[in-house]
């Protein structure tokens, strides 16, 4: 690894095509004085991205093709991006879940480079000064603590994978330009012992702070965040308990919390679809989500949002759900006490009953939707998928727990036994599949559909704070942004190929809620026309394949992209 001079950006945050890179023109080459240091050929990018390909399928393994990635974004950015554009649905997969789920639970056996900014508790009081380390202007971090990454628990400083993968999305689906991301780990410690005790463990090796630790070190950090970069907008991810911070921040700072609100939209975004496919008017369905948590409960606050657009009143609405954690149905005399996110949504008319098992609960509601947060695989199993198709003549199954190894159930599974009925979306990616006679099509319903959206609607809006309003939007754009094509094939997600169109029309609805809630400070979007609008959204987007935007990129800081005088950072893949 090569080091950075004083004063240049590290060289692991990169920011350029590569010194080395191959489709550096002669002139280029002379000025950077790398002339015969790459061979001679000037290439295109067409012939650099077959080479790419070839070599990513030469890596035998998920986690050796995330690591070619990750190598591949550290040493030419564009040229990773362009390729992520053109592959998006194939190479999603393996940045993003489930691969990144391997590679946080391995990041300190994978490590091989910095890729975002880590804080621990033993920084409070100079988190400030230790943001202007970051050699980037910043307009969007997402934050983890790692305390619940995926469904894959505690990981600590391993969680890093989490906002870089996110991160990378958000220049991918929504053209945050990559030097304007923040990936941020906050060591808090962990309460993951066999982390703690592995020789090889990046972190702090001490267990998860106090509530009320936490509280003051975010507290510094948010303030820290905006006084460095006024305007960031800040994801909270993949934190075990997001509450706490969700409603302390909420109105003063731009922020939301992914796995609640995000993934709230996303599905509700689906679910719009689902209804209508189901031929069920929204008055008549009945949900068991299994699993109570951040996600869970933050989808269900949504859905009952839906509901009451419908006409439902609001209690109507809250009526609709039955939460199974791992206790069993969340109900007001279950004996324990409830944490205070599903006291909402606790039943009062189980008549005593306290139902332990799925199967006995589902025979009890007769439910029309079966969702999965539960971060248990496999547990709709062949008995409770009939059950739902005895039930309905199109059963909404969506198994959202993440990484593929956690999701409630497989395409195949959930096809199988529904005879090919149900209208199905999983957290993670699962293949096509033939069903009688037909290309049955999974939908996906993760919050990567609306959190680059709402990012970059959060952004362009200049909002000061994220409000709810403008996160409905995002999940009401989704569900209109799906083409004829689409709609016809009885899909619930648009294609994921169209990702950048899709990204345009969500940050609108958010710009235009925001608006509507008077949280903009850019004013001056409020007179555009729709279209006006969107063709500012594109405007705005980073274009890996703008040779001259980029190349304006090759010069940042004054300088041509040539930061280094060692070989040591040579692109090993050009
Ligand atoms: N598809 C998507 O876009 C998203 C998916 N997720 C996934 O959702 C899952 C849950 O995330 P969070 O709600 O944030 O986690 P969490 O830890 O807050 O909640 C997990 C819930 O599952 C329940 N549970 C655990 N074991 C159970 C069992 N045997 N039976 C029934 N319930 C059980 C727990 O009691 C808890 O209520 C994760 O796998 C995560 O990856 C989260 C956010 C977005
Ligand atoms: C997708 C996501 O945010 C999660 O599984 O936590
Ligand atoms: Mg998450």
């Amino acid at each position: 690894m090569s080091q950075s001079r004083p004063g240049m950006p590290p060289r692991h945050i990169s920011t350029t095509g590569g010194d080395y890179c191959t489709s550096n023109p002669k002139d280029v080459r002379q000025h950077l004085r790398t002339y015969g240091l790459t061979p001679p050929a000037i290439e295109s990018f067409e012939i650099q991205a077959q080479r790419c390909l070839k070599l990513l399928a030469m890596k035998p393994t998920p986690i050796e093709k995330y690591q070619y990635l990750t190598h591949l974004r550290a040493t030419n950015v564009h040229l990773f991006y362009r390729l992520l554009a053109e592959n998006i649905k194939e190479l999603t997969p393996l940045i993003y879940t489930p691969t990144v789920g391997e590679a946080c639970v391995r990041w300190h056996e994978i490590f091989t480079q910095p890729e975002g900014l880590y804080l621990s508790y033993n920084d409070r009081g100079n988190l400030r000064s230790i943001l202007n380390n970051w050699p980037h202007n910043v307009e969007i971090t997402v934050l983890t603590d790692g305390s619940r990454i995926l469904g894959l628990g505690d990981l600590g400083v391993n969680g890093m994978g989490i906002p870089v993968g996110k991160l990378a999305l958000y220049t991918a689906c929504a053209g945050i330009r990559p030097d304007a991301t923040l990936p941020l780990t906050i060591d808090l410690g962990t309460n993951n012992k066999v982390l703690r005790d592995d020789p090889l463990y990046m972190g702090s090796r001490m267990p998860k702070v106090s509530a009320d630790e936490e509280r003051g070190y975010l507290d510094e950090l948010m303030a820290a965040l905006t006084e460095k970069w006024p305007g960031i907008v800040i994801q909270f991810e993949d934190f075990k308990n997001p509450f706490p911070a969700l409603e302390r921040y909420k109105d003063t700072y731009t922020m939301f919390n992914d796995d609640v609100q995000g993934t709230g939209a996303v599905i509700v975004g689906g679910f719009i679809n689902a209804v209508r496919a189901s031929g069920v008017p929204a008055k008549n369905h009945r949900a068991i989500f299994l699993g109570a948590g951040s996600a869970g409960t933050g989808v269900a606050k949504q859905i009952v949002e839906y509901f009451i657009k419908e006409g439902l009143t609001e209690d109507e609405a809250r009526r609709k759900f039955w939460f199974v954690d791992s206790n069993g149905l969340v109900t007001q005399d279950r004996g324990d006490k409830l944490a205070e996110h599903k006291v909402y949504f606790a039943r009062d008319d189980n008549n005593g009953r306290q139902y332990q098992s799925l199967a006995r609960l589902i025979d009890f509601v007769k439910p029309t939707i079966l969702m999965g947060l539960s971060t248990i695989g496999g547990a709709f199993n062949k008995d409770i998928l009939q059950k739902m198709a005895a039930l309905n003549d199109r059963p909404i199954i969506f198994p959202l727990s993440n990484p593929s190894s956690k999701s409630e159930c497989t395409f195949e599974e959930a096809v199988r036994h529904t005879e090919g009925r149900c209208l199905f979306a999983s957290g993670s990616p699962f293949p096509s599949l033939e069903f009688g006679g037909k290309l049955l099509t999974p939908g996906q319903g993760n919050n990567m559909y609306v959190f680059p959206g709402i990012g970059l609607g959060a952004i362009l809006s200049k909002a000061v704070s994220v409000t709810q309003d403008m996160i409905y939007a995002s999940a009401e754009s989704l569900s209109t942004s799906l083409n004829k094509q689409e709609v016809a094939d009885g899909w619930l997600y648009p294609d994921i190929r169209r990702i950048r169109e899709v990204s345009v029309v969500v940050t609108r609805g958010v710009i235009r809620a925001a608006q509507q809630n008077g949280v903009d400070r850019a004013t001056e979007l409020r007179n555009l026309t729709d279209e006006q609008l969107d063709a500012h959204i594109k405007e705005s987007m980073y274009d890996p394949f703008n040779e001259r935007e980029n190349a304006s990129g090759l010069n940042m800081n004054g300088h041509a992209n040539g930061y280094s005088n060692g070989l040591n950072g040579a692109a090993a893949h050009l």
